[in-house]
Parts: C-alpha cells; sequence; structure tokens
C-alpha cells in the first residue's frame, strides 16, 4: 500500500463528468509495481458506452468552458499547477509504486510536468490574433484563433504525469475539454493528478479519465465525430494505428512517438563532459525515455579512452527498486520490456559486439537489468534498427564527420540527437545536417516546457511545451468583413 500523507490522491475510479465513477459492470484493472509485482489498486475497466457518455459530458462542458474569460481559466491553471507542487511528493510515491522510477526521478517527473500547467496557464492569456491590410477598402480582414473543441489524449507508461499534462495543459488554457486515456500500467498518476484538477476549480467534463481495454476507449475516441482531434504520445507502430483510425472523421492528430536518438561524440569533444552527457541521456528512467540515446558513435580517436570512462563511471550506478535511498536505476516496466533488452544485447554479441559491463539480467531478479556497455557494434546489428528501451549504451567506432551523419541519419525516426564538439564550425554543419526535431549540442538533457519538443519523419507530427503548443489547439478562423 502506497502511503500518502493526502490518501484523497489515491482513487480507484475514474473521472466522468466531474464525479469518480466504478464501471457499471464492476470490472476492473489491476495496477502492479514492477519493483515487486504487488498490486498498487484497481481501476476501472469502462465500456464503450461510458466512454461515450464522458464524451457527452465532454460536449455539455466545452462551451461554457471555452467562454470563460482566458484570464479565468489561466487562475484555474494556476492553482492546479500550485496544488501538483504542494503535493509532490505524495504523487512521485504513487508514480514509483506503479511506474517503478526512483523517488527522485518521479519527483523531478512532478515538477516538469506541473511547468508545463504553468506555463500553460500565462500562454492561455497571449492567445493572439492578426489584422490584415486589406486589398480592397471596403474590407476589414480578421484572424481569429478558436479553439478546436473536445479533444482525446493517449499517454504512455513511462511519463505518467508530464506526458498527460503537457497535452492537458494547452488543451485546457485555450478553451479545449480534453478525455484522457493514461497507459494501462501507470493510471494512478493521472486519476491522482485528476482529483488535484478538481481541487483547483476545474468544471465537471473539462478533464476527464477513463480507465479500461486501449482498444476499446481507443476505438470510441477516434471513431466519434464529436472529438476533434487526438494527441497521442507513444510507440510509432500505435501512432500509425491511430492516425488512421483518425481518418474517417478527418480530426486534428497529434503524435509523439518513437524515436532512436544518435549520440555523437567527435575527437575534439570534452570527454568527461561526453561521459556524463551520455549517462544522463542514457540511463534516465532506466533507458525507458522516447528521447534517450539510443546509439552512441564516438571518433576513433577517442574510442577506446570514452569507452573506458563510460564503463567506469556506468558502473556507480545503484540498480534497486524506487523507494530505496540513492537508487538511480529502477526496474524495467515488465516482462516485455526486459525480453526486449535480452534480445537486443543477444544479438550484438552474436554478431561480434563485446560486452564491457553488464549485459544480463540483475541479481535482484524480476525486470531488473544490469546498465550495459557494450562495444564494437556495427550498423547490422538491432540496436541500431529498435529503440532499445533499457539501460544498455551500444558504442559505434566511426572515422569521419561526413560518415557519422549519414549513419545518424540512417533511421525512420526523428525525435532527438546530441553531439559533443568543441569545435564551432563542426558544431553549425552537425547540428543543420541531423534529420531530426530536437538536437542536444553538449548536453544530455534538451527536455523543457519552454522549447519546442517533438519530431520528424516517423517520429511524430506537431509540437508540445513551448510557444507553439498551444496552437495544437486553436483552429484559424478567416473574417472578411465588408464594412461599406
Ligand atoms: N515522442 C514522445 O514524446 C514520447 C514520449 C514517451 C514515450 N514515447 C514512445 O512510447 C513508447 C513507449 O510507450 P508505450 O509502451 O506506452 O507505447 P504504446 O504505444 O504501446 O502505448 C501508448 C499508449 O497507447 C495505448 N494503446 C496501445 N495500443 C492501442 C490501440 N490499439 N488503441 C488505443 N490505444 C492504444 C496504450 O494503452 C498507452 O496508453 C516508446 O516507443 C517511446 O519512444 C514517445
Ligand atoms: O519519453 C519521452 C519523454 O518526452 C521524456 S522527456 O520529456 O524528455 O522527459
Amino acid at each position: 500500500m502506497v502511503q500518502l500523507a493526502n490518501p484523497a490522491l489515491l482513487r480507484d475510479g475514474g473521472l466522468i463528468d466531474g464525479a469518480w465513477r466504478q464501471a457499471r459492470s464492476g470490472e476492473t484493472v489491476a495496477v502492479t509495481n514492477p519493483a515487486d509485482g504487488s498490486v498498487v489498486g484497481p481501476v476501472p475497466r469502462f465500456s464503450a458506452q461510458e466512454v461515450e457518455q464522458a464524451i457527452e459530458a465532454a460536449e455539455a462542458a466545452f462551451g461554457p468552458w471555452s467562454q470563460r474569460a482566458a484570464r479565468e481559466r489561466s487562475a484555474i491553471l494556476k492553482r492546479w499547477f500550485e496544488l501538483i507542487v504542494a503535493n509532490a511528493d505524495d504523487l512521485a510515491a504513487i508514480m514509483t509504486a506503479e511506474q517503478g522510477k526512483p523517488l527522485a526521478e518521479a519527483k523531478g517527473e512532478i515538477v516538469y510536468a506541473a511547468s508545463f500547467i504553468e506555463w500553460f496557464a500565462e500562454e492561455a492569456k497571449r492567445v493572439y490574433g492578426d489584422v490584415i491590410p486589406a486589398p480592397q477598402t471596403d474590407k476589414r480582414l480578421i484572424v481569429l484563433k478558436q479553439p478546436v473543441g473536445i479533444c482525446a489524449a493517449i499517454t504512455p507508461w513511462n511519463f505518467p504525469a508530464a506526458m498527460i499534462t503537457r497535452k492537458a495543459a494547452p488543451a485546457l488554457a485555450a478553451g479545449c475539454v480534453m478525455i484522457v486515456k493514461p497507459a494501462e500500467q501507470t493510471p494512478l498518476t493521472a486519476l491522482a493528478i485528476g482529483q488535484l484538477a478538481i481541487e483547483a476549480g476545474l468544471p465537471a467534463g473539462v478533464l476527464q479519465i477513463v480507465t479500461g481495454e486501449a482498444r476499446t476507449i481507443g476505438g470510441v475516441l477516434t471513431a466519434s465525430d464529436k472529438v476533434r482531434k487526438l494527441s497521442f504520445t507513444g510507440s510509432t507502430e500505435v501512432g500509425r494505428i491511430l492516425m488512421a483510425q483518425c481518418a474517417p472523421t478527418i480530426k486534428r492528430v497529434s503524435l509523439e512517438l518513437g524515436g532512436n536518438a544518435p549520440f555523437i561524440v567527435f575527437d575534439d569533444a570534452d570527454i568527461e563532459a561526453a561521459v556524463v552527457g551520455a549517462i544522463a541521456s542514457k540511463y534516465r528512467n532506466a533507458g525507458q525515455t522516447c528521447v534517450c540515446a539510443n546509439r552512441l558513435y564516438v571518433q576513433s580517436g577517442i574510442y577506446d579512452a570514452f569507452a573506458r570512462r563510460l564503463a567506469e563511471e556506468v558502473a556507480k550506478l545503484p540498480v534497486g527498486a524506487g523507494t530505496e535511498k540513492g537508487v538511480l536505476i529502477g526496474p524495467l516496466i515488465d516482462d516485455d520490456a526486459i525480453a526486449k533488452v535480452e534480445r537486443h544485447v543477444e544479438d550484438a554479441v552474436s554478431k561480434g559486439a563485446h560486452i564491457v559491463l553488464g549485459g544480463k539480467r540483475h541479481p535482484l531478479g524480476g525486470t531488473f537489468y544490469e546498465p550495459t556497455v557494450i562495444t564494437g557494434v556495427t550498423p547490422d546489428m538491432v540496436v541500431a534498427r529498435e529503440e532499445t528501451f533499457g539501460p544498455v549504451a551500444p558504442l559505434f567506432r566511426f572515422e569521419t564527420e561526413e560518415e557519422v551523419i549519414a549513419m545518424a541519419n540512417d533511421t525512420e525516426f526523428g525525435l532527438a540527437a546530441y553531439f559533443y564538439t568543441e569545435n564551432a564550425r563542426r558544431t553549425w554543419r552537425v547540428a543543420e545536417a541531423l534529420e531530426y526535431g530536437m538536437v542536444g549540442h553538449n548536453t544530455g538533457l534538451i527536455s523543457n516546457e519552454v522549447a519546442p519538443f517533438g519530431g520528424v519523419k516517423q517520429s511524430g507530427i506537431g509540437r508540445e511545451g513551448s510557444k507553439y503548443g498551444i496552437e495544437e489547439y486553436l483552429e484559424i478562423k478567416y473574417l472578411c468583413s465588408a464594412v461599406r
């Protein structure tokens, strides 16, 4: 049982039309702790009909919510932000219990998640249109921006708070209403954030959270012509499916999908800084991060030195349950996740790679995996093409800048990329040549609420956070008025 200062945050119901509800069928889904397999709590398995009821509640809530003054919406969002920050310890405890990440990381995510609400509480008051000089003297041309309407959000398990607020905050700020389907592995964090939204004064139906079977809920939300937008964060595979399901009703879609980030270290890099950046990017959330370094490309001149220093530092990363003090690497989310990591490492070794550190399940058992560094990795190995989503750093060797740019871009993904060099001219060449939505130079951590987060190619459509994030929830209306 999760020990909380505010027990009201641990919900066992879904949030529909401002009320905590159970499924009429009485069916529930158990949420388990990846560290030990224990049950954290049940959540409802809602039926298609109950999801339709949420859409009806959203329809009733949209008019009043969108017609409120932006400053009123802003004030409620600001209160929601303050309540999340005030309850950060409890929210982190719930997140660690259902997702497994170390408590310190969970609290960091709560603060990060709250920052999107604070940011869009302000952006709500700055949704500007345009006045366009008319080509005829008897016309006045105006551009209005209006909320899209009822929005659906489907979110992943790896960042159970931030992936929700990164959507709900701009949506509500713009005057939209939102129905959220959190990942089945991590719904409790979402429900706790929903409880604080109620306490902040969010009206019934503006934010709803439904739990249960993904295909059932997703099927209703994507098929409904009342739902005007879907914002999805998750795998590219599922993103394709949902995008296709939205096509018959021509929904707006925002897609934050899979990644395969290259992390490039040139001969002229600060090796110690590159090691720090590689660890920050690769091993955050036990490597279960969409923007984490998935392929490390190290130039020949420093390859051996970098590999040695990286292994020395990775060996210091404590592995254990997220509730244990000092732990930096928690369990992977489930058996499928650790099986994928094993498959990637075994494939690399079978094709000639060398395990410098780790390379097997941790003695703790369950879904704990040893922080791993492998060298001698080549482009024919699965780690070069698939998102490992685990604490494994595969090191590729390269000779020239042209060669490494070609290898880095040789993927269908285009989310995040990183490179380390102290050379100014090379910085601009490489930053402009990398085919990614986000690029880190001499840093492994790039995510925040003020910058546009998103990918190109098959890593997604649209941007979240920044001044761009609210545009995903606005429609442009052009008004042409004859004044004589
Ligand atoms: N680009 C980003 O910002 C970002 C952020 C986090 C995670 N991700 C990606 O997400 C993936 C890991 O998360 P995941 O395992 O939860 O991804 P996933 O695609 O398996 O699931 C994501 C969400 O989609 C739901 N879902 C799955 N199949 C569905 C269907 N047929 N209909 C409706 N909903 C469905 C799941 O229940 C979950 O809520 C990785 O690929 C990672 O790169 C991307
Ligand atoms: O997994 C992808 C998230 O977007 C991670 S973060 O935004 O970089 O924290």
